[in-house]
């Protein structure tokens, strides 16, 4: 759409708010991933984190669902290209995938070493 006036700001974040709904509608993942920031939600005010705590939460909340974006945009592509089997096919959907893994599994990590201290703590009395 090179050379075309360019839509209002409004506009845009109308059809980013639309990848956004799509993604959460069509990726069981991205349910997922929503289900679980809302739970970490839930334990931040139950166990009354800190704000770097809540700081890293956030930051991760959003490093995990930008990544299933981009893996879902990144599949689309690739089935636009090809509906046959083909090996750089492959490579693009696992790569892409494998950096949804990645930033899952930390944030798990991150999570523990943020909440399993104060759930042992709250268990023990
Ligand atoms: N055109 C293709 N050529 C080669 N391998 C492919 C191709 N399309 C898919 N694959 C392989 O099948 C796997 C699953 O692809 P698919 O498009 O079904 O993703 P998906 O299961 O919907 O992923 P997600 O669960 O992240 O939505 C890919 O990770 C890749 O290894």
């Amino acid at each position: 759409m090179s050379g075309e006036k360019k839509p209002p700001i409004w506009k845009s974040f109308g059809y980013a708010f639309e990848g956004i709904f799509t993604c959460i509608r069509k990726e069981r993942n991205m349910k997922i991933h929503c289900v679980m920031t809302l739970l970490v939600i839930l334990a931040g005010f139950i166990f009354h984190i800190s704000a770097t705590e809540w700081c890293i939460c956030l930051t991760l909340f959003g490093l995990v669902m930008a990544l299933e974006l981009v893996n879902t945009a990144v599949e689309a592509v690739v089935d636009l290209v090809t509906s046959e089997c083909r090996p750089l096919a492959k490579i693009a959907k696992d790569t892409a995938a494998g950096a949804v893994l990645i930033a899952a599994i930390m944030a798990a990590i991150a999570g523990l070493i943020i909440f399993l201290p104060k759930g042992i703590a709250l268990f023990l009395g």
